[in-house]
């Protein structure tokens, strides 16, 4: 088997996220959020989220939206709760783990894990 490495360019994140999205869209806990509810338009949603892990990860690339506006916009259309969240970051944790080792791969599963807590903490108004 191949050796995993490092998340180190911006294909890595390609690779990343669009095996985390194909994941997603079959899943039954959460797939009907992006499938029906959403509706996601996929040619657009996943070059954006490359252009937000570029910045989250690298500092580089524009990232240009509004997180808290579109999962509060979500969460109005059809509920959302803390199992969605944590179900969520399981997968991408899971997906990171499946492909990348090193110490990006570590950053985004713990930028990743903040970045959910504050928007569940302001999306569900928690605080
Ligand atoms: C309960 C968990 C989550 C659900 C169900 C969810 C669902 C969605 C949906 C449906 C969209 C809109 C896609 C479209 O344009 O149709 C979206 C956008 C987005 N999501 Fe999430 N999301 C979740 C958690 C997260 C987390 C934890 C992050 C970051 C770590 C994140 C980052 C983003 C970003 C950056 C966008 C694009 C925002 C924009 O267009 O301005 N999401 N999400």
């Amino acid at each position: 088997m191949e050796q995993k490495h490092d998340i180190l360019s911006r294909k890595d994140i390609e690779l990343l996220v669009n095996r985390f999205y194909e994941r997603v869209r079959k899943d039954d806990f959460i797939g009907y959020l992006f499938n029906d509810v959403a509706q996601t338009n996929w040619d657009k949603h996943l070059p954006k989220m490359y252009d937000f892990w570029e910045v989250i990860l690298f500092g580089t690339g524009n990232f240009k939206g509004n997180p808290m506006q579109v999962h509060k916009e979500l969460h109005e259309k059809s509920p959302i709760n803390e199992t969605h969240f944590e179900h969520w970051l399981m997968l991408f944790h899971e997906t990171i783990d499946e492909l990348f080792e090193g110490n990006n791969a570590e950053d985004m599963k713990s930028s990743s894990a903040s970045i959910a807590k504050s928007l569940m903490f302001r999306v569900l108004m928690l605080y």
